[in-house]
C-alpha cells in the first residue's frame, strides 16, 4: 500500500469531479490510500506537489485539472507552464501522473474526464503507479 496525493486545480468543478472519480477509483482498486489537495488553478499544481513532497508523507502524486483555450495567449502559459513544472518534478524523481487536460472546448474536456469515456483521471493515476514501480525497482 502506498499513499497518493491527488492535487487538483479546481478551475472547472464539474470536470474535475469526473477526473477525481476516475483517478481515485484506479488508485483505490490497486490497494492504495488517497488524499486530495485542492488548489485554485493549474499553475499552482506543481508548487503544491513540491511542497507536499517535502513532507515525505506521499509516495506518489496525481495532477488533475482542465485548461480550456480562451481568447488570449494565457492558455499557452497555463497549459505549458503547468506541464513544464510537473515534468520538472518527474525529472527530480517524483512519481507524478499528469492528468491536466489542455483542450479547445468543454466538449473535448467532458469526453476525456468522464470515467465512462476516455477516463484520463485513471490514466494519470496509472502513470503515477508506473513511475512509482520504476522508482522502487531502481531504489
Ligand atoms: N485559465 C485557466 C486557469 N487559470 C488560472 C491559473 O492556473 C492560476 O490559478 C492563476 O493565474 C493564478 O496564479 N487555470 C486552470 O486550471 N484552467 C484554466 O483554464
Ligand atoms: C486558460 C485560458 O486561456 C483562459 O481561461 C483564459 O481565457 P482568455 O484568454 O479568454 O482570457
Amino acid at each position: 500500500m502506498a499513499r497518493f496525493l491527488i492535487v487538483e486545480a479546481r478551475f472547472y468543478e464539474h470536470l474535475n469531479d469526473m477526473l477525481i472519480a476516475g483517478a481515485r477509483e484506479a488508485l483505490e482498486n490497486a490497494g492504495h490510500q488517497v488524499e486530495i489537495l485542492t488548489v485554485p488553478g493549474a499553475l499552482e499544481v506543481p508548487g503544491a506537489i513540491a511542497s507536499a513532497a517535502e513532507s515525505g508523507r506521499y509516495e506518489g502524486f496525481v495532477a488533475l485539472g482542465v485548461v480550456i483555450r480562451g481568447e488570449t495567449f494565457h492558455f499557452e502559459i497555463v497549459a505549458g507552464e503547468s506541464a513544464r513544472g510537473i515534468m520538472a518534478l518527474t525529472m527530480d524523481g517524483l512519481a507524478v501522473g499528469n492528468g491536466i487536460l489542455t483542450v479547445e472546448n468543454e466538449a473535448q474536456a467532458i469526453v476525456r474526464a468522464d470515467p465512462a469515456q476516455l477516463n484520463k483521471g485513471a490514466g494519470a493515476a496509472e502513470a503515477a503507479l508506473a513511475l512509482l514501480a520504476i522508482r522502487e525497482k531502481f531504489a
